[in-house]
């Protein structure tokens, strides 16, 4: 890795590849154990391990990138090579300024010195003054917020606290660049608020900050671009919003036996509880199918039930893609069955925010009602959502998506951006309070309307 203060990229990584060999096996964890791998020392003995393929990529100064990827993609790997931890087998990395990394917990931490003589360390060999450290000190000791034991030895903190020290410590040494892998799902959930808050605050100040996070919504608050890691190689880079869909297809399940699997949970759940009666075509004005096609930006699923159209309806039944203030509405989702369905499947409707952040989802499942065996053929089903929706002005898209059952990975279908709905006003006005719901209704209901 090379530091180059003078570049317009903060991180710039050309061809790297990272090969583990037995060597490199298993690695010592500063918590004081060795941290075995999900892939055995075994593996990587045989062969050698190929963690990184070819990445290249660069990020601007100022800008927020999200890496996702499933268990073992690499992700780790990448932000060890980028911080320096790791040697890259091949390829490059170059860093424009001062980098802060926070990646396994309390790396970097003696166990045997206090909380506060570690930060003062850390200071020192980052090449800030005494007088810079001490003022840093007091702001650091601050957040963290550990009370007694800023001045006891590493060695007896627990998880929570050596993630608030290590996470203090490095947001506060002013980094150029911010690298954080996970750490906030350590701390309790306050905590994990107020890091956030502090992370969009350095993002604010235009600090470059790259971020791995199982938390697609996370990512997509705190980010406008995402890279996605499958086994090793990047396979997408763009809008997070785009890259976390992917992302989700790409963790959906299509095998046979998560079907079969899905259906026979959904039998037991079909025994316990009601079923959804569906109105078919001939009561409801059909949405056009073409429109529904072109409207869905990312679909995944097995295709045995199809969605077909989908609109948001005022209270005198109009369809509408504007509305003053989204009371009484309903959202009716259209499909079609094209191979026999067992009884028991679920519909959900998600609605995001213009960011793509998850808000509010309806799914049958939640009301304990599942659909009915259906037949393959030409049909249209509808099924109807009566609501308000309790949101501020402002742009919200909706997504859908069929399961056998609710729990299961297995996608009939799953459609992203199947319609936005523009509210014009803002019914409530708390002050200067900016947040997307302005109020929790207590009458959501599902209504379906019987055949
Ligand atoms: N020191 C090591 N020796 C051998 N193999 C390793 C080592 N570290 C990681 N691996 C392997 O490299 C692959 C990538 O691991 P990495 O930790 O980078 O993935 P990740 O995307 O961060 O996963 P997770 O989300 O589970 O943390 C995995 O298959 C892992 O088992």
């Amino acid at each position: 890795m090379s530091i180059n203060q003078d570049a317009t990229e903060a991180i710039s990584v050309k061809g790297v590849s990272k090969e583990y060999t037995f060597t490199h096996a298993r690695r010592w964890s500063p918590l004081g154990h060795w941290r075995s791998r999900n892939k055995s020392s075994q593996d990587s003995k045989s062969a050698g391990y190929l963690a990184l393929d070819d990445i290249n990529f660069s990020v601007g100064k100022g800008e927020t990138v999200g890496v996702l990827g499933k268990n073992g993609a690499g992700k780790s790997t990448l932000l060890q090579v980028i911080t320096g931890v790791l040697q890259p087998t091949k390829g490059s990395v170059n860093i424009a300024g001062r980098i802060g990394a926070l990646l396994e917990l309390g790396a970097g931490f003696n166990p045997e010195l206090t909380g506060r003589e570690n930060i003062e360390l850390a200071g020192a060999v980052l090449g800030l003054s005494s007088d810079e450290v001490r003022r840093k000190l007091d702001e650091i000791i601050e957040f963290a917020d550990i009370g007694e034991f800023i001045d006891h030895p590493v060695k007896t903190y627990s998880s929570g606290m050596m993630v608030r020290v290590a996470f203090s410590q490095q947001v506060h040494m002013d980094p150029d660049v911010l690298i954080i892998d996970e750490a906030l799902s350590v701390g309790d959930m306050f905590f994990q608020q107020k890091c956030l808050a502090k992370i969009k605050d350095i993002i604010g100040r235009g600090v470059t900050v790259f971020f791995v996070s199982h938390s697609l919504n996370a990512v997509k608050s705190l980010c406008r671009r995402a890279i996605l890691l499958e086994k090793g190689k990047l396979v997408a880079d763009g809008p997070s919003e785009e890259v976390c869909e992917q992302y989700q297809n790409s963790m959906s399940s299509t095998s046979p036996e998560d079907l079969a699997a899905a259906i026979a949970q959904s039998e037991m759940n079909r025994s316990e509880h009601g079923e959804l009666r569906l109105h078919f075509e001939e009561s409801f004005p059909v949405l056009p199918e073409d429109v529904f096609e072109s409207t869905v930006l990312n679909r995944s699923g097995g295709g045995e039930i199809r969605f077909t159209g989908f609109a948001v309806l005022d209270s005198s039944g109009n369809r509408v893609t504007s509305i003053e203030r989204a009371n009484n509405i309903k959202l009716r989702l259209q499909f079609k069955v094209n191979s026999e369905v067992p009884a028991g499947a679920t519909i959900g409707i998600l609605i995001r925010d213009m960011h793509g952040v998850d808000l509010l989802a309806y799914n049958t499942d939640f009301y304990e009602a599942y659909l009915p065996a259906m037949a393959a053929g030409d049909r249209v089903y509808s099924l109807d959502v009566s609501t308000s929706l309790p949101f501020a002005m402002g742009r919200y898209s909706f997504h859908c998506g069929a399961k056998p059952s609710a729990d299961s990975p297995y996608f009939y279908d799953r459609c992203f951006n199947i319609g936005v709905l523009d509210i014009e006003s803002n019914p409530l006005t708390w002050g200067m309070y900016g947040g997307r719901l302005v109020h929790t209704p207590n009458d959501l209901k599902l209504l379906v309307n019987a055949v």
